[in-house]
């Protein structure tokens, strides 16, 4: 006799990965599907159990996150379908493979018995796209597993892996054999037991000794770990009501929160995010390269050159990836402080792997291996140089390794700067020469830029993005210019950022306001933990201070523009940031990191304000906003029209993932659309009026060309660079 009532064929339409039609269709009909499934089941006096898997190794990765921007709201009926499953009168047993992940995990709940797959990973990551559990999860996960590991879960949207979900007590069993079969012989066990002590509906939320103080700790946590974050908080509140209302009062209260998610404008950007990254794995360049025609090359065995502080990160991340990597220096002291360095962030990095159940194989020469003699370049795959912002080191480096790898060996640089094709100029294999350029901490960050020059092949482009894959960063493919996306967009902004400082604000005004905004760091406290140093070398470079700029020169101008030379004083003060305990602001040491707003610092400015006759004004909290982030924006614009970027996601990409732009904003150029591009154009008229000598506040031909088109969506702008306008 057939005990089982599998739902095979209803749950096989839910899984969005096979889904060939509209998502959306897709979801309601699945839950449609289960719903009739669940009525047949229990109305069938033959099936005495139900089962409830996924298909093709995969159990749901929950809803499509596209319907919840639809007009037809989905997914906000599924915690009566979740209430069904567990009203049954007969067992039902989720079979976890692969993933089951927000509704896909709420709907586990339900089921009496849960048993995961070993590979199974599982998590409630509706956070990380603005929303909660809206299917009843944040009342049934607290009563499952307790208030401190549901509210973890929730409020992070974290993965968890099969054993994790055990010892939590959120799986009943883990089986390495086949899932389904396992939960189908546990259904057979199950019939005929009473099932009401399986219903977490009808169970108490654990006790906690303390609860009330925990919650409150808990809460000052999910705020700072938020910032600026709705989503954290209003799941914390769920969870908080479960732990002080009966269930259906805290069902209640779960679904007025997720509606104030919902309509918040904050899930809106969150989606569009989520979304942008994965489109940024789909690049194009204006010559026609494409990800879906070029393929990329394994990558056996890979080098980096330089152990500073980006290539210890650059190592660490390749040895976590499993890919062999040999680190060179210049000589045996460069060497030995850099094995010292990178041994030290991989030991930490193993720590914390073994938490999480992983281990990090680092100790054996094969994996890595130290040198200071070219010559063992000769057989990797890959190298990336990463010597400091010196074009003739680089080109002496990329012209020796021209000579040494071998022919089929591509050569990335890691630069935040410097012109590829000059670098590429020195090798006799420009096609395969590409920048890489990592951000700090390189084994921490996940933007990595990937920068085509001239010649770089398509095969070198798919390369690099594969190798940033495997290394668990967010690879954007971008064209050659000076500071390519990223730090083309930051020039204007810290530029603004300084002259608003010459005209009346103070550097913790600034930070501030661009902190209450969701930076993680303002301009003036980043500048001081990047070094100021930097920046002053480079200005030197460019021939814009120090001992190359032409006599007689204007302090405040350079080739008929205003220029504020306010950083280059500060470092002919010694004043370079934390490493010196003294920049925009005071440390308690060098190398200290708690910034203070220096008295100092006022009085110097007010004295720069009076030999150079400004009158200090008043600046308030709309201008510091607008003139730093409008002159980014603006900078984004010209990148789009000249084709360094295919699209908007890409800079959003960027600036979320390597800049701290705060991701419930969406990136800078969403949060364009969002403020309205008519908006943006007319402050940046405004700003410009008043400070005609600044090119930067001056609007992008391609945003007016957006704005006479009528402000068109997001997703259209890319359509309309190379339409005509007869309205401008
Ligand atoms: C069994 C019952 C289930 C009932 C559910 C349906 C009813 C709805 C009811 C309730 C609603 C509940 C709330 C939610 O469920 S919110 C969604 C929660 N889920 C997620 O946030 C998962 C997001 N996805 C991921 O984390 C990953 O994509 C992952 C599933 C882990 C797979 O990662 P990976 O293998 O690296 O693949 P990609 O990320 O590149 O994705 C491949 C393509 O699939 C698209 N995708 C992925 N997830 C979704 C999704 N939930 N909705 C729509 N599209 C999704 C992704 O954009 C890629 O698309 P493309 O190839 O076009 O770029």
């Amino acid at each position: 006799m057939r005990v089982t009532f599998s739902l095979f064929h209803a749950l096989a339409v839910l899984n969005w990965l096979l889904a060939t039609e509209s998502l959306i269709y897709f979801s309601l009909a699945v839950l449609q599907a289960l719903e009739d499934g669940l009525k047949r089941a229990d109305a069938d006096p033959s099936v005495k159990a139900v089962t409830i898997c996924g298909e093709n190794g995969k159990f749901s990765a929950g809803a499509d996150i596209r319907g919840f921007s639809s007009p037809n709201k989905q997914g906000l009926g599924l915690g009566p379908i979740v209430s069904l499953i567990e009203r049954s009168e007969k067992p039902v047993v989720a079979a976890i493979e692969g993933i089951a992940l927000g509704g896909g995990l709420e709907v586990t709940l339900g089921c009496h018995y849960r048993i995961a797959h070993v590979q199974a990973r599982m998590g409630l990551p509706e956070v990380t796209i603005g929303l909660l559990p809206g299917a009843e999860g944040t009342q049934r996960l607290p009563r499952l597993i307790g208030v401190p590991a549901a509210l973890d879960i929730i409020t992070t949207g974290r993965h968890i892996s099969a054993s994790e979900a055990l010892k939590l007590g959120l799986v009943d069993e883990v089986v390495e054999e086949n899932t389904v079969e396992a939960a189908i012989r546990l259904a057979n066990r199950l019939i005929g037991q009473p099932l009401g002590h399986r219903r977490l509906s009808l169970k108490p939320v654990p006790k906690l000794p303390n609860m009330e103080a925990f919650l409150t700790e808990a809460l000052v946590k999910v705020k700072k770990r938020a910032q600026g974050c709705l989503a954290p908080e209003l799941c914390f509140q769920a969870i908080k009501a479960a732990t002080e209302q009966p269930f259906a009062d805290g069902v209640r209260k779960e679904r007025e929160l997720f509606n104030i998610l919902l309509t918040s404008g904050q899930a809106k950007a969150l989606q569009y995010a989520f979304f942008a990254e994965r489109a940024v794995e789909k690049w194009t360049t204006p010559s026609g390269a494409s990800w879906k025609t070029a393929s990329p090359q394994p990558i056996r065995k890979a080098a980096v050159i330089g152990l500073g502080t980006m290539g210890r990160g650059i190592v660490t991340s390749l040895v976590k990836a499993k890919i062999p990597v040999v680190a060179l220096e210049q000589d045996l002291e460069y060497l030995n402080t850099g094995r010292k360095a990178v041994m030290l962030l991989l030991e930490r990095e193993a720590m914390k792997m073994e938490q999480g159940g992983q281990t990090l194989d680092f100790n054996n020469p094969a994996r890595l291996q130290f040198a200071v003699d070219f010559d063992v370049l000769r057989d990797v795959d890959l190298v990336i140089e990463a010597v400091f912002e010196n074009m003739a080191l680089k080109k002496e480096i990329f012209n020796k390794l021209s000579r040494i790898c071998k022919p089929e060996a591509f050569l990335c640089t890691n630069t935040s700067a410097l012109n590829i094709d000059e670098i590429a100029s020195v090798t006799s294999r420009p096609q395969q020469v590409i920048g890489t350029h990592f951000f700090s901490p390189a084994h921490v960050m996940r933007l990595l830029e990937i920068i085509y020059g001239r010649h770089t092949s398509p095969t070198t482009i798919a390369t690099a993005m594969q190798l940033a894959k495997v290394m668990k960063k967010v690879g954007v493919v971008v064209g050659n210019c000076f500071g390519f996306v990223g730090n083309r967009m930051m020039f204007p902004y810290v530029q603004q950022a300084v002259f608003l400082l010459e005209e009346g604000s103070r550097p913790e005004d600034v930070d501030q306001v661009l902190e209450d905004f969701g930076f993680k760091i303002g301009p003036f406290r980043m500048s001081d933990l990047a070094g100021l140093d930097v920046g002053w070398r480079s200005r030197k470079d460019q021939g814009l201070t120090g001992p190359t700029l032409a006599p007689g020169t204007s302090a405040r101008q350079r080739h008929g523009y205003r220029y504020s030379p306010l950083p280059d004083l500060l470092c002919e003060k010694g004043r370079f940031g934390q490493k010196t305990g003294k920049g925009w602001y005071q440390y308690e040491k060098a190398g200290g990191r708690t910034a203070k707003p220096d008295p100092w610092i006022h009085s110097f400015l007010s004295e720069y304000r009076d030999t150079h006759q400004i009158k200090t004004r008043f600046i308030d909290q709309e201008e510091i906003l607008e003139r730093c982030l409008f002159t980014l924006i603006n900078e984004g614009f010209d990148i789009l029209a000249e084709g360094i970027a295919s699209g908007p996601e890409h800079l959003d990409v960027v600036y979320i993932n390597g800049y701290g732009w705060p991701k419930h904003r969406g990136g800078p150029m969403f949060y364009a659309s969002t403020v309205g591009l008519p908006n943006i154009l007319a402050k940046l008229q405004k700003y410009s009026e008043i400070h005609p000598d600044v090119p930067q506040l001056r609007p992008s031909a391609f945003l007016k060309k957006l704005v006479a088109m009528g402000n068109p969506p997001l997703n259209d702008w890319m359509s309309y660079l190379h339409r005509q306008s007869n309205k401008l």
